[in-house]
């Protein structure tokens, strides 16, 4: 039973849809069927204003439908493969365009987060918003010692929009388990829980400052990327300072052709970055759509936005790692024996059967060229084939898929002979040495044995110890030694053999544990 706060919100919908000329979306959909002839009470549907393109119209009605949907937008705007062209290169203007909130209020949520004036946290303040995304909007400002940043601030209310966006994305994720049988397998309620802890998570901006600050510590002295400065004096939940950065947006071609950038390398490090973030760093940004990507002349990218990461677990890592490997070299049944072996599918799974579903897949999208083959998109259809034997696919691998597309997706726009798997691999097989080795087995052997390593530091000293004790031990047996011999010549002298018997075994017994 729809709930009447829901029906009212996908009234909404409906609305919004047809106000933008969509109403096909809305006579087509199964979803809208119970209120698709509200489509006729809307006047736009009788003045059809036909001026605008059907990207503009698309565009205009996620930005009225809220963030949620404008960052749904933001991620299909990537998918240039996917997307007719014209739908995402309206798409792509939803990063900086969401209509900014008033600076008044920005400057009322920094004053109380702060708990100072904006006048004595900064020297100068604009109330003009550099950029208004969806979760934040993002002001210039000028520190007192001059040091130009940005201060990005929470949207207000931004908490309760997405908690009943997402409400209503679990609703629509129920009705799609109940009446649409492929959608089970592909479990939309989890896909949407995912979605709200990745959403929320972005609502921390202490956290974010916390990512920026690690990314870029790994990267610090790097030649590929650069990843600006947190000003932690003045960060909080809602309100983060942070180093300006000045760049071309990635997505600027025209500027980037124009300034010479150097296309074939910023293709390439954008894979190599990637890859160096999921295996030698284990840490990656996984939000990289072109509006949090700018370039440095002529290939040296600058990253912001830093609210989800990923990480992965080094069972993932090698889950990755081997799987690749196994497909590039078409061994189907290597990759369908790992899954079972590795418990990813239950055990009772056949190979076989495993092993041909994964064939089937794989075997046209290996009709390419090498070069031209997505890992995003192979690893996807890995996943859909898994799931279907039953595999949970765990939400951090499914982020770095989605990751995954969007890097290729970037990489393409900017050189499409880009040959992903050139770029790759040499990453896959130094993970490989530096995990599966000889010298990464023998540290596997000590981490098994986590005491003996934790001690190894102190074994000078512990041998130091063992050999006083055994040179005090000794000084005891010769003084015992010494008080046996007076003892025999006292028992000598006293002739009782019997006493002497008894008393040389028990002083024989003191010595040995003394010596001991
Ligand atoms: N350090 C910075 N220097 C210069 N510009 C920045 C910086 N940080 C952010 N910006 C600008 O502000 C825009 C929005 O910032 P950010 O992406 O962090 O906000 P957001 O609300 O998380 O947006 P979204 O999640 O929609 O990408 C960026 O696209 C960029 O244009």
């Amino acid at each position: 039973m729809i709930r009447p706060k829901i029906l009212l919100r996908l009234i909404h919908i409906n609305w919004v849809l047809v106000f933008h000329g969509l109403d096909e979306i809305v006579l087509k959909t199964h979803l809208f069927r119970p209120i698709r002839y509200l489509v006729f009470l809307s006047p736009t549907f009788w003045l059809r204003r036909g001026t605008e393109s059907r990207g503009v119209r698309i565009r205009r009605a996620l930005e009225d439908l809220g963030p949620i949907y404008v960052k749904f937008g933001q991620a299909l705007s990537t998918r240039k493969d996917l997307l007719p062209e014209d739908i995402a290169d309206e798409l792509v203007k939803l990063q900086d365009k969401v209509p900014p909130f008033s600076s008044s209020i920005a400057r009322a949520i920094i004053e109380k987060e702060l708990g100072i004036p904006i006048s004595e946290a900064f020297a100068e303040f604009d109330d003009e918003p550099l950029a208004s995304a969806s979760v934040a909007q993002v002001h210039t400002a000028v520190l007192n010692n001059g040091e130009q940043v940005i201060v990005k601030v929470l949207r207000p209310d931004i908490e309760q929009r997405i908690r009943s966006d997402v409400g209503l994305l679990y609703e629509l994720a129920r009705f799609a388990e109940r009446f649409w049988s492929d959608a089970r397998r592909l479990r939309p309620r989890e896909v949407v829980m995912e979605f709200e802890k990745s959403t929320l998570d972005e609502l921390d901006l202490v956290r974010e400052a916390a990512n920026a600050a690690k990314l870029r510590r790994n990267f610090e002295h790097s030649e590929m990327i650069y990843v600006p400065e947190v000003h932690w004096p003045l960060t909080r939940q809602k309100v983060m300072v942070m180093e300006r950065i000045k760049g071309i947006p990635v997505g600027n071609i025209e500027q980037l052709r124009a300034g010479n950038a150097d296309f074939k390398l910023l293709a390439e490090r954008g894979v190599e970055i990637f890859f160096t973030q999921v295996f030698r760093d284990n840490f990656f940004h996984a939000d990289m759509h072109p509006g949090n990507i700018f370039v440095e002349l002529p290939a040296k990218y600058l990253a912001v936005d830093f609210g989800i990461v990923g990480t992965l677990s080094e069972s993932d890592q090698r889950y990755l790692a081997e799987n690749f490997l196994a497909f590039f070299n078409r061994d189907y049944r290597r990759v369908a024996q790992m899954h079972v072996e590795s418990g990813w599918v239950p055990g009772t799974t056949r190979v076989e059967d495993f092993e041909s579903a994964i064939r089937s897949v794989c075997e046209p999208i290996f009709e390419k060229p090498l070069k031209d083959i997505s890992f995003g998109h192979l690893l996807l259809r890995l996943f859909q084939t898994a799931r279907r034997f039953d595999m949970h696919v765990q939400p951090q691998l499914v982020l770095l898929q989605k990751t995954l597309l969007n890097i290729e997706g970037l990489g393409r726009q900017l050189y499409p002979e880009l040959d992903l798997w050139q770029t790759a691999k040499p990453f896959l097989e130094k993970w490989f040495h530096e995990r599966l080795g000889p010298k990464a087995k023998i540290q596997k052997a000590l981490q098994q044995f986590p005491e003996l390593a934790e001690q190894f530091p102190e074994i000078p000293a512990l041998v130091i110890k063992a050999l006083n004790d055994a040179g005090h031990a000794r000084a005891q047996m010769d003084q015992q030694n010494r008080e046996l011999h007076l003892l025999r010549k006292q028992i000598e002298r006293n002739q009782n053999t019997t006493l002497t018997t008894i008393l040389i075994g028990a002083a024989m017994i003191g010595a040995a544990i003394l010596l001991q």
